[in-house]
């Protein structure tokens, strides 16, 4: 079984994919904070800008078998066919990795896909994926290495860009950490991008787009 949140459609807003669009698949439930506020300053992640908490959201419910998930996901597509795209889902959350599992991506890829998972690299991958974002956190120790996208919410203290770059991702992303101080901290990845052109900036384009 499958806990979602919810289930939409819109268009990537970070990473190397921006601008892409896809579906969305949120799923309930992380390792690193219960999602509730009263614990967040308990929390190993503690400056997480998302509920994941229910199934309560838009298309999200609890679904039996990895079949009816897909489904559920190529329902929510909207885009025309055409020989240069095929339809992409973007397996979040929450921690997608402790429910993500080897059938349900190959049912999402039998219902035509490419599968995507944004994670906090702390859990082993399901085979099969196409595009795997890692987005480490301090105090929470990495075990996905290797990759599409290095996504560091920046700045972390005690998580210096400096600790990742040796992994073997293909691409290093700094995304300024969203809340009070995301204006210093939008200057601050900037800087680091222009001292350390190894590093690209990862803005996160929907919420200055208001989008989903
Ligand atoms: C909500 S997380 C869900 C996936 C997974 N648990 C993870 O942390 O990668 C999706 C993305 O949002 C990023 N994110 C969460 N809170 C953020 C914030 N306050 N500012 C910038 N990025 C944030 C995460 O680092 C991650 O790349
Ligand atoms: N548009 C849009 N792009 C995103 N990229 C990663 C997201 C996430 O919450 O994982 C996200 C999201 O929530 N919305
Ligand atoms: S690991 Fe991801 S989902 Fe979990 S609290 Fe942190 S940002 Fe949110
Ligand atoms: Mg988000």
């Amino acid at each position: 079984m499958y806990r979602i949140k919810e289930i939409f459609y819109t268009l990537q807003g970070e990473g190397s994919h921006a601008g892409r669009p896809a579906v969305f698949c949120r799923f309930t439930s992380c390792n690193l904070w219960t999602g509730r506020k009263s614990d967040r300053h308990r929390a190993v992640c503690q400056f997480c800008d998302t509920d994941f908490v229910g199934t309560d959201g838009p298309g999200g419910g609890r679904f039996e078998t990895a079949v009816e998930l897909a489904m559920a996901v190529a329902e929510a597509w909207q885009g025309l066919p055409h020989v240069r795209s095929r339809p992409y889902v973007v397996c979040t959350g929450g921690e997608p990795l402790l429910q993500l599992d080897a059938p349900a991506v190959a049912a999402l890829h039998d219902e035509g896909f490419e599968v995507a998972v944004e994670t906090n690299g702390t859990l082993p991958t399901p085979a099969g994926l196409d595009w795997i974002c890692v987005s480490p956190k301090a105090s929470a120790e990495v075990v996905l290495t290797a990759g599409d996208d290095l996504k560091l919410v920046y700045p972390q203290p005690g998580a210096p860009p400096e600790c990742f770059e040796d992994m073997a991702f293909t691409h290093l992303r700094l995304q300024p950490m969203d809340g009070p101080d995301v204006a210093a901290n939008t200057r601050a990845a900037v800087a680091y991008c222009l001292a350390h052109p190894q590093w690209q900036l990862s803005l996160q384009t929907h919420k200055y787009l208001g989008i989903a």
